[in-house]
């Protein structure tokens, strides 16, 4: 259990980094982490999923990481924040580090009004803690399927004070100007922006204009925002009721199922499965995301899938760690394990190798 900070240290910025799964929070991070202006923060990195890949994507960049791969911090893993927060402060006064700020990406079925509230009623994390901002990132190029599906995409949008609308090259202006009204219509408080591929400002993150409520006094104000999102009913969110308990994620057919390739893939088998993968996604492909081995390259490529959209394959400049094999998380409603287990069943017939369904 970590020593408590010292009491006089002043309260250290967070800013709460949402948005639907894909929509773009590691990428952003990523970029504004490299900005000047961001040494001395730190990162708190939340994965639904049971492969953790954002952090080793995400800690290269910043100062110090925590990372949360076991369950969601609004429900399952909600006692973890505390302690994630609390082991940052003290490993920077351990190491005679000056932390200034911390960021806490949650994962993209997160609702950001539980975690606001252990935030704010923590009364450790009350002391040594201020919510600067609420940032939640919003795909265009899969908006209006994410908002119609996904009650959790409109908790994420009523709960930001900045709203960044990400991937607009992908979508016609016309389009991107839409998006923006209905946003504007679903949050009239929030400052709403275009960020292409990540490239962020520090002020984007952390404005303080936009500092909320840490004091009791404050509360009233801060819940009756938090209040209005759909998943989030003010009575579970009332300053005086009981801190809210870890629960299921509320779209309960959600599937999260990791693979594991021991072995390298042959890159036309790569290249045939990427196919059939692209061919079949979708609206119930919420997330795929991962390290792929190719064989005959010692560098990994990175794969991403978001709804409708395959992103081009990139390759990253080396291994994040030790462990060379391909690893990818899927995140889906309803039938894809099957169809990925069928995949790979079709794999092993064309060549024989050894596959896992489980992390080592
Ligand atoms: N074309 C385009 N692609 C983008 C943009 N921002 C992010 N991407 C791509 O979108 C994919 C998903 O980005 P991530 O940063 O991993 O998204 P995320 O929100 O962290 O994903 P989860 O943690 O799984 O919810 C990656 O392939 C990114 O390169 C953008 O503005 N334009």
């Amino acid at each position: 259990m970590p020593e408590s900070p010292a009491p006089h240290a002043p309260p250290l910025p967070v800013c709460l980094l949402t948005g639907f799964l894909g929509a773009g929070k590691s990428t952003l991070l990523n970029f504004v982490l490299r900005h000047p202006q961001m040494a001395g923060t730190a990162v708190v990195i939340n994965e639904y999923g049971s492969v953790g890949i954002d952090h080793h994507l995400v800690e290269s960049a910043s100062d110090d990481t925590e990372l949360i791969a076991d369950g969601c911090l609004c429900c399952t893993a909600s006692g973890q924040l505390a302690e994630s927060l609390l082991a940052l402060l003290e490993r920077a006064r351990r190491r005679q580090f000056h932390l200034r700020r911390i960021i806490i990406e949650t994962t993209g079925l997160a609702e950001p009004g539980p975690i606001l509230s252990q935030l704010l009623r923590h009364e450790t994390l009350r002391e040594r803690f201020v919510v600067d901002s609420v940032v939640t990132l919003v795909d265009a190029s899969n908006a209006a399927a994410t908002l119609a599906d996904h009650d959790i995409a409109v908790s994420q949008i009523t709960a930001a004070d900045r709203l960044l609308v990400t991937k607009t090259d992908l979508v016609d202006a016309a389009a991107a100007r839409q998006l923006q009204y209905r946003l504007a219509e679903m949050n009239p408080d929030a400052v709403i922006e275009h960020v292409v591929a990540g490239t962020a400002q520090p002020a984007q993150l952390f404005s303080g204009a936009h500092r909320r409520a840490t004091s009791g006094a404050d509360f009233g104000s801060l819940f009756a925002k938090v209040g209005q999102i759909r998943f989030a009913p003010a009575a579970r969110l009332s300053p005086s009721g009981p801190l809210i308990n870890p629960r299921p994620p509320s779209e309960q057919d959600i599937q999260t199922f990791g693979l594991i390739l021991d072995e390298p893939l042959p890159e036309s088998t790569f290249n045939s499965w990427l196919a059939f993968l692209r061919t079949l996604c979708g609206p119930t492909l919420l997330r795929m995301k991962g390290l792929v081995n190719i064989q005959g390259r010692n560098v990994p490529t990175v794969l991403h899938g978001v709804q409708q959209t395959f992103h081009p394959p990139q390759t990253l400049p080396a291994w994040p760690d030790e462990d060379r094999r391909t690893r990818l998380v899927f995140i889906t409603r309803g039938w894809w394990q099957d169809i990925v287990g069928s995949t790979l069943e079709w794999l092993r017939a064309r060549k024989p190798r050894s596959v896992t369904d489980q992390p080592a």
